[in-house]
């Protein structure tokens, strides 16, 4: 009999797709493209979506609901991480000959500092589905470009007008920019900027969002539904197939694994 490829793993019940619970929060998800700091698709990710456990979800829905009615949006860059895309993270960061990205994402950081610096994780908070990487858009949102290979780079601290251009409003830093100026508070970043990141900080924190000081993008929802464990099921529809809410034929078949009950 021919080999079976081994099942991926599933999402627990409890993870859903954002889009499901608030399908206004706009969504730019880097690592299923090339525009990030490796430079490609990170593995894992097979479809822009952003899978979050159920309660982190509703409290991004409950922030939403806070920033329409003054003109913003949230836009997420990154959500659930599978296990497998940080073990890429951590691969691509001892190849110290590929430094394709650099220009862009880490200018004044040395490769081999990336995670001893605390702007990339061994162990990710993402993998346990209730950190987010986000930012705000002013509405209404004009249309971005994709990133091209190999187009010339830009620091990601440069001038707003100067950085690879990105909807949403100015934070002093691109997403992603490993860069002391991207500390939240950082005193170099003032007026507006600063402005925009403690708009984002204090609509978060009042749901219970916690801020990581390293990134003003990177927040996870506590309690956490999972502190200890990191999952790596893929970034895909198929992770959460079955669940309430996905677009699935009802009589799709169930997972091989994890099995959660079915809408019917
Ligand atoms: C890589 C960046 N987007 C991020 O999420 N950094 C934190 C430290 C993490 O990897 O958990
Ligand atoms: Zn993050």
């Amino acid at each position: 009999a021919p080999a079976r490829a081994t099942p991926e793993p599933k999402a627990p019940r409890d993870f859903v797709a954002l889009h499901s619970v608030d399908p206004t929060i706009l969504h730019e998800i880097r690592y299923v493209t090339p525009h990030n700091f490796v430079g490609e698709r990170i593995d894992g990710y097979r479809q822009p979506l952003c899978i979050l456990t159920r309660p982190a979800a509703e409290a991004l829905r409950a922030a939403q609901r806070r920033l329409l009615p003054q003109g913003y949006s949230l836009k997420v860059y990154d959500c659930y991480r599978p296990q497998r895309a940080v073990d890429h993270f951590v691969r691509w960061a001892e190849d110290l000959d590929d430094q394709t990205m650099k220009a862009e994402f880490y200018p004044n950081v040395d490769k081999t500092r990336l995670f001893a610096d605390g702007y990339i994780a061994e162990k990710s908070g993402h993998s346990r589905g209730s950190t987010v990487d986000l930012t705000l858009v002013k509405l209404p949102a004009h249309p971005t470009r994709p990133y091209r290979p190999g187009e010339p780079l830009t620091p990601c601290f440069a001038p707003r007008d100067e950085r690879f251009p990105d909807n949403s409003v100015d934070m002093g830093t691109g997403y992603d920019c490993f860069d002391t100026l991207s500390h939240t508070l950082d005193p170099r970043i003032t007026g507006e900027q600063r402005a925009n990141r403690m708009q984002l900080k204090n609509t978060l924190e009042d749901l219970g969002f916690v801020n990581l000081a390293e990134e003003w993008w990177h927040y996870t929802f506590k309690p956490e539904a999972y502190p200890d464990t990191y999952f790596d099921f893929p970034v895909a529809r198929s992770s959460l197939a079955g669940h309430r809410w996905t677009a699935l034929p009802t009589d799709a078949p169930s997972a091989i694994g994890y099995s959660p009950a079915r809408v019917r």
